[in-house]
């Protein structure tokens, strides 16, 4: 049964729809790859099912339940703002008072792994920490969806196999995990269904063996002859 189900959802921000009339189930056990062209709604979508934007119509439910307590609960995601004056370690204080099911233990392992010291200020950690600072904290939460906007813009390459890893090894029979990324051809191992989206609609949702296996092609190439031709 699908974890999250969303119902003819539209998301207008004054009179442009950022998401037109999006419907669609995610399942546990799957990673989902969202992409799209810049614009597109990804980050739209995203927070709408984090909670951070209210529909303008439409309806997501999330474990049979409307958006609240219960999806706060059973939802991680990276935070993107906020990081104006505090210090890594507050970070980790707040997601430990907030959160129940944050382990610390986990995340300071993670932090000392990637050398990012608890009394930094984050606002002048490099875009790249920064991004793998949210990782770790979304990660280091127990929840059964785990959402990721953008998680590798500013990481380098190498790091960027590491990142991916730990996003993957929150993958169980029972999570569900939501990335989305314009880096399709790295993160295409490790997604198993893809999502393609455009000017706030969904183009495509289909498993990613099935496209190579139909198409012969990878998803990345996939996605640039679609969007060349649309
Ligand atoms: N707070 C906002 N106010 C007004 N318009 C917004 C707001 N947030 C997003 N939009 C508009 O909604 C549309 C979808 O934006 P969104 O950020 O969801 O796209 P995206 O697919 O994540 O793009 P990108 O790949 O560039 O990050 C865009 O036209 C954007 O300008």
């Amino acid at each position: 049964m699908a974890i999250i189900i969303i119902s003819n959802l539209t998301k207008k921000f004054k009179n442009k729809k950022a998401l037109d009339d999006i419907n669609i189930e995610f399942l546990p056990g799957k990673i989902y790859g969202i992409f799209g062209n810049n614009g597109a709604g990804k980050t739209t979508l995203l927070d709408s099912i984090a909670h951070l934007l209210i529909p303008t119509t439409g309806e997501i439910l999330v474990d049979d339940h409307k958006l609240g307590k219960h999806s706060k609960e059973k939802i991680s995601f990276m935070i993107a703002s906020g990081f104006e004056l505090s210090r890594v370690k507050d970070f980790i204080f707040w997601y430990e008072y907030f959160f129940e099911d944050f382990d610390s233990d986990e995340a300071l392992l993670m932090l000392k792994k990637y050398d990012i010291s608890l009394k930094e200020r984050v606002s002048e950690l490099s875009k790249g920490t920064q991004e793998k600072l949210s990782v770790i904290l979304a990660i280091s939460r127990k929840t059964e969806v785990y959402i990721f906007d953008e998680p590798l813009t500013g990481v380098d390459p190498v790091d960027r196999i590491e990142i991916l890893d730990l996003i993957l090894s929150k993958s169980t029979p029972e999570t569900t995990i939501i990335l989305s990324t314009h880096l399709i051809s790295e993160t295409e191992r490790i997604i198993d269904t893809a999502v393609f989206m455009k000017e706030g609609k969904i183009i495509l949702n289909k498993e990613t063996d099935e496209i190579r296996d139909e198409t012969g092609l990878s998803i990345d190439q996939y996605y640039k002859e679609l969007y060349k031709k649309c």
